[in-house]
């Protein structure tokens, strides 16, 4: 069984698509991050998952069941908006019990309530105002609004976006905790699933079971993180996902050869790697992740450059990736 699906979906504002004949799936009890540059529609995804906007082509299953036209309150989703969310005039509170109306048998309220300020550990705060809350703390209040209704789907987006790097880390690990404690008691074949979109690749990396990465719409990439790293589609991708750097030199084919920006030959050394380039590529780019430039010979301590580290083939063939407009080739 899959908890969430997504069966070719595309959606339009005007005539502009934000998703093209999207697929995707998520399994029960996945952390997924869904990992895109801005504008690449990953909010898009996540307000049709949670039925605030409707596909204008294509199926979403929750379950196995079609809930395409389902609306939002008829979906067993929590949605966390970019940004609060909460309304200003109750008290963390009132925000929570408003969520849970029509969705939390009265009987149950207020031990969901208790739950879920203490899951995110605002018990104290309960009383305030948003705007009494430091920006962390409002995070955990609007998470803290989603979990009380005991969601099968908790839809993040960027939930730790315009943070300090001092709550971030905290937030972060409190959001792994809170995954893992919304499993517990429930049977591995209906475990509760998390969706959290981001832009920040190393964040992906962390969090996620599997991530799926958007591009202009569209799906180029899902699987798990060390199995999207190591074989990232675009070198927008391994420039973000890699465990260091990742060092990239454009090529442009000149008179049947490549050249570096310099005007460069390439050296002999590549000849294998550089004959699997498409023949009619004009422009394409060749990258390493740091950590995996090797020195293969006893002199050469360390490449200034990738031109020194070409040519001292400090950097083993294998560990390259080469994109042509950006693409894996
Ligand atoms: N309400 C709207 N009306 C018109 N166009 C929209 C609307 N919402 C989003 N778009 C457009 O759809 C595309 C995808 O937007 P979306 O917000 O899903 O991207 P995103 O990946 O979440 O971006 P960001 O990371 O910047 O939030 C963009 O080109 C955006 O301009």
């Amino acid at each position: 069984m899959v908890a969430v699906k997504l069966e070719e979906v595309s959606l339009f504002y005007g005539n502009q698509a934000a998703l093209r004949e999207l697929s995707c799936t998520v399994g029960p009890g996945q952390y997924v991050v869904v990992l895109g540059a801005s504008a690449s529609g990953k909010s898009t995804l996540l307000r049709v998952i949670a039925g605030l906007v409707f596909p204008h082509a294509g199926r979403v299953y929750f379950s196995d069941v079609d809930a395409t036209g389902l609306p939002p309150r008829k979906r067993d989703v929590a949605w966390v908006p970019q940004a609060g969310g909460l309304y200003p005039h109750l008290t963390i509170e009132k925000n929570i019990q408003v969520a849970m109306r029509g969705r939390v048998a009265k009987s149950k309220r207020a031990q969901q309530l208790s739950m879920a300020l203490d899951r995110v550990g605002l018990v104290e705060q309960r009383d305030r105002l948003p705007q009494q809350l430091s920006g962390g703390q409002q995070r955990r209040a609007s998470l803290a609004r989603a979990i009380a209704t005991e969601p099968a789907v908790l839809l993040l987006d960027e939930p730790l976006s315009a943070l300090d790097a001092g709550l971030r880390l905290p937030l972060e690990r409190d959001l792994a905790e809170l995954h893992r404690s919304r499993q517990e008691g429930v049977a591995v074949s209906s475990g509760s699933v998390t969706i959290h979109v981001t832009h920040d690749g190393q964040e992906a990396m962390r969090l996620a079971d599997q991530i799926v990465v958007l591009d202009k719409g569209q799906v180029v990439q899902s699987g798990e993180p060390e199995q999207v790293a190591s074989r990232p589609a675009t070198a927008s991708l391994a420039a973000a996902l890699g465990k260091s750097l990742f060092i990239s030199l454009p090529l442009q084919s000149v008179a049947g050869g490549w050249q570096d920006e310099r005007g460069n030959a390439m050296p002999e050394v590549w000849s294998q790697t550089l004959s699997k380039l498409p023949p009619d590529a004009q422009r394409v780019s060749l990258g390493y992740y740091q950590h995996q430039a090797r020195p293969a010979a006893a002199d050469v301590k360390q490449a200034d450059d990738w031109y020194d580290a070409i040519n001292h083939n400090v950097v083993r063939v294998q560990d390259t990736h080469v994109f042509a407009d950006g693409r894996r080739q």
